[in-house]
C-alpha cells in the first residue's frame, strides 16, 4: 500500500495523543500518515455524560470513516457504544494501558486516607457507587470537563480528590499528579477502560490487514472482549453502572503448549446502590461467553435480592 493513511482523529490532547500513537507505529513499519481532525457533539457539550448518552465522542468520527473522509478511526475503547457498526471494522486492539482508575487527591491523600465529608468530584455512577459502597462517608459530585478542568478542581480547593482513569492521565504526560492507582478490588474499571479501538471500513481489507498486523495485541482483545460482552448482556437486562476487568495470563501445560487464560471480574450497582460482584475463568478462546456468564451471574444475584429472603 502506497497513499497516505488519513487517521482520524477529535481534537482534545487525550484524542491527539492516542491517534499519534497509531500513527507512530504505522510510521515506524514504513507507511506514511496524516492525522485529520474532526469535531464531535461530545466536545461542543458541556452537558453531564449521563444526559447526552454513549457515542457522543465516537459517532462523528464513525461517520468520517463510514463516508470516505478518513482510512482510519481512534477511539477509546470504553466510549464505543456495545452495538457493532456493520459498515466498520475492529482492525486492532493495540496493547492495553494500565486500565485502573487513578485518585488525585489534595495534600497527597490516598482513599483510605481522606476523611469522611470529604468531597470527591466523579461524572461516573459507576466510580460514584463504587466509592460510595466503600462505607468512608465520602461525598460525590458530579463534574465534567477535560483533563485540566477536572484537576483544577482539587488545586483551587473546591473538592478534596478527583477520581480519572489512569490511562487518560498516562497519555497526557500527566501521571506525577495520581496520589493513588485504586486497586481494582475496591474500583473496577470501566468495561474497556485503557484500551483503544482502531477501525477501519469493513471492505477496506488491505488496510485491516496492516493494522492487525501493525498493532493488534490478541491478550488486550481478549480481555476487552470479555468485559464488553458482559456490559452488552448486562444493558439488556438492566441500566446500572457496570465495572469489569479481565487478564490473560499464559501458562504452559504439561505438553509445553502454551494455555491462554482469562480471568475477569464484573460489578453492578443495584438501584439502591448495593454493589454485586461476579467473576470466571476460563480459556481465551471463549472470551465474550466468559463475559456473558458473568452477566448472567449477576443479573442472576440480582434478580435474588429483589424477589427478597424467603422467595
Ligand atoms: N469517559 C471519557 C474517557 N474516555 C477515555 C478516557 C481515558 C482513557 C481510557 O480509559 O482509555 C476518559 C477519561 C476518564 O474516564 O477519566
Amino acid at each position: 500500500m502506497n497513499k497516505t493513511l488519513r487517521i482520524g482523529t477529535r481534537g482534545s490532547a487525550l484524542a491527539m495523543s492516542q491517534s499519534s500513537t497509531v500513527a507512530d507505529a504505522l510510521e515506524r513499519a514504513g507507511y506514511a500518515t496524516e492525522l485529520v481532525r474532526v469535531a464531535t457533539s461530545g466536545d461542543r457539550s458541556m452537558a453531564p455524560i449521563t444526559e447526552i448518552g454513549v457515542g457522543v465522542f465516537t459517532s462523528a468520527l464513525r461517520e468520517a470513516l463510514a463516508n470516505g473522509e478518513v482510512d482510519v478511526a481512534v477511539h477509546s475503547y470504553k466510549d464505543l457504544p456495545t452495538a457493532p457498526d456493520p459498515r466498520l471494522s475492529l482492525a486492532a486492539v493495540p496493547s492495553r494501558e494500565d486500565p485502573r482508575d487513578a485518585l488525585v487527591a489534595r495534600d497527597g491523600l490516598t482513599l483510605g486516607e481522606l476523611p469522611p465529608g470529604s468531597a470527591v468530584g466523579t461524572g461516573s455512577p459507576r466510580r460514584a457507587s463504587q466509592l460510595e459502597a466503600l462505607g468512608s462517608g465520602l461525598v460525590v459530585r458530579g463534574i465534567r470537563g477535560n483533563v485540566d478542568t477536572r484537576m483544577r478542581k482539587v488545586t483551587d480547593g473546591e473538592l478534596d480528590a478527583v477520581v480519572l482513569a489512569r490511562a487518560g492521565l498516562a497519555r497526557v504526560g500527566r501521571l506525577e499528579v495520581i496520589t493513588e492507582s485504586l486497586d481494582p478490588l475496591q474500583m473496577l474499571p470501566a468495561p474497556a477502560q485503557g484500551a483503544l479501538a482502531v477501525e477501519c471500513r469493513v471492505d477496506d481489507v488491505d488496510t485491516e490487514h496492516l493494522l492487525q498486523s501493525v498493532m493488534d495485541d490478541p491478550a488486550s482483545r481478549d480481555a476487552v472482549a470479555a468485559e464488553r460482552a458482559m456490559l452488552a448482556a448486562l444493558e439488556a437486562g438492566c441500566s446500572a453502572p457496570v465495572g469489569a476487568l479481565a487478564g490473560v495470563t499464559e501458562d504452559p501445560d504439561e505438553d509445553g503448549r502454551v494455555a491462554r487464560r482469562l480471568s475477569m471480574r464484573g460489578v453492578v450497582a443495584t438501584e439502591d446502590n448495593a454493589l454485586l460482584h461476579a467473576s470466571v475463568t476460563g480459556e481465551t478462546t471463549a472470551a465474550e461467553q466468559l463475559g456473558r456468564d458473568v452477566a448472567a451471574q449477576l443479573l442472576d444475584a440480582r434478580a435474588a435480592l429483589l424477589s427478597g429472603p424467603g422467595q
